[in-house]
């Protein structure tokens, strides 16, 4: 559905993607993250069609996105900043958007307004709250019945109850629509109940590109005392971080959790527990292996 290939986009000399290689299938929920600066809105950008790539492809169902209007009615997208016109209520810029997307759907917008009881329509939007912006932006898109949803930051001002509404229809509509949802968030533990697959990006690059479960069955936590002092792994594991207090060790590896407990088997050790990683754990040793400086933050 979505593919780049090869994308690179400098400013002034400055290279903020270089070489985004990207793949998102249709129907998934992925999850974009990575670090401040790593070039997740930079590469949204390319993927809603307002920079055009420098080299590289970015094509949705084949299809170059950029100066191409059929591809872009096919995705909504919902900004950090949202941009609404002055003066404008909910139901002008409704019209505004049934006039960009041929598939917007007029009964669905009144159908929706049981979700959303405190928008008054007839408000300038930009009087309203942030989080009630935000509430404006969800229901202006998923009316605009898109095959693409593309989310920066999305909930960022929304009260836990609206988070929660509002994820329970783009599910829906994933469900039901097969609709392809990219999300771009520094909050990894909401995207952990919601994703099913993940982009981690760094210096203008994918990093790691892998389904959740595929992540998180590759990485785990392992709390082993042995016998005789320091566990040792075989070498074809990575071991991304080791902590001790006394002689419980904790390690952080990359391999099949299993089989490296089963390694550990030689020291005879008193305890060993296998526990699966958060994606914010994960985020944060892959990054620890990447360049950033990864203390004992997590234990
Ligand atoms: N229009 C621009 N002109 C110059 N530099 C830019 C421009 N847009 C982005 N950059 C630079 O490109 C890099 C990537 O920025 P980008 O906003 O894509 O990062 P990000 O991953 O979205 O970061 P954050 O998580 O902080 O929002 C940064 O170093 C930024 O300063």
């Amino acid at each position: 559905m979505i593919q780049v290939n090869g994308l690179k986009k400098a400013f002034d000399g400055f290279v903020a993607l270089n070489g985004v290689d990207m793949h998102v299938e249709k129907g998934a929920i992925y999850g974009l993250v990575g670090p401040n600066g790593a070039g997740k809105s930079t590469l949204i950008r390319h993927l809603t069609g307002v920079y055009r790539p420098d080299q590289g492809e970015v094509q949705i169902d084949g299809e170059n996105v950029y100066e191409n209007k059929a591809v872009k009615s096919k995705i909504a997208y919902i900004p950090d900043e949202l941009f609404y016109f002055m003066q404008a209520d909910t139901m002008e810029m409704k019209r505004f958007y049934e006039g960009i997307y041929p598939s917007f759907d007029g009964k669905l917008f009144y159908r929706m307004q049981e979700f959303f009881p405190n928008i008054d329509v007839k408000r300038n939007i930009r009087r309203l709250s942030k989080g009630m912006q935000k509430q404006v932006a969800f229901w202006l898109a998923i009316c605009c019945k898109p095959d693409i949803l593309i989310l920066d930051e999305p909930v960022d001002g929304l009260d836990p109850v609206m988070r929660r509404q509002i994820w329970s229809i783009i599910l829906s509509e994933v469900a039901e629509k097969e609709m392809t949802v990219l999300v771009s968030s520094h909050n990894l533990r909401e995207l952990e109940d919601v994703c099913d697959h993940v982009g981690i990006m760094h210096h203008g690059k994918i990093m790691i590109e892998r389904s959740l479960s595929d992540l998180q069955g590759s990485v785990s936590k392992i709390q082993v005392a042995c016998q005789s002092g320091m566990p040792k792994l075989p070498e074809h594991f990575q071991v991304l971080h080791m902590a001790n207090t006394g002689r419980v060790y904790t390690m952080i590896v990359k391999g099949d959790p299993k089989e490296a407990e089963a390694a550990l088997s030689y020291c005879n050790p008193t305890i060993v527990d296998v526990l699966p990683l958060t994606l914010e754990e994960i985020f944060i040793y892959e990054m620890g292996g990447a360049d950033y400086e990864v203390k004992d933050i997590l234990f």
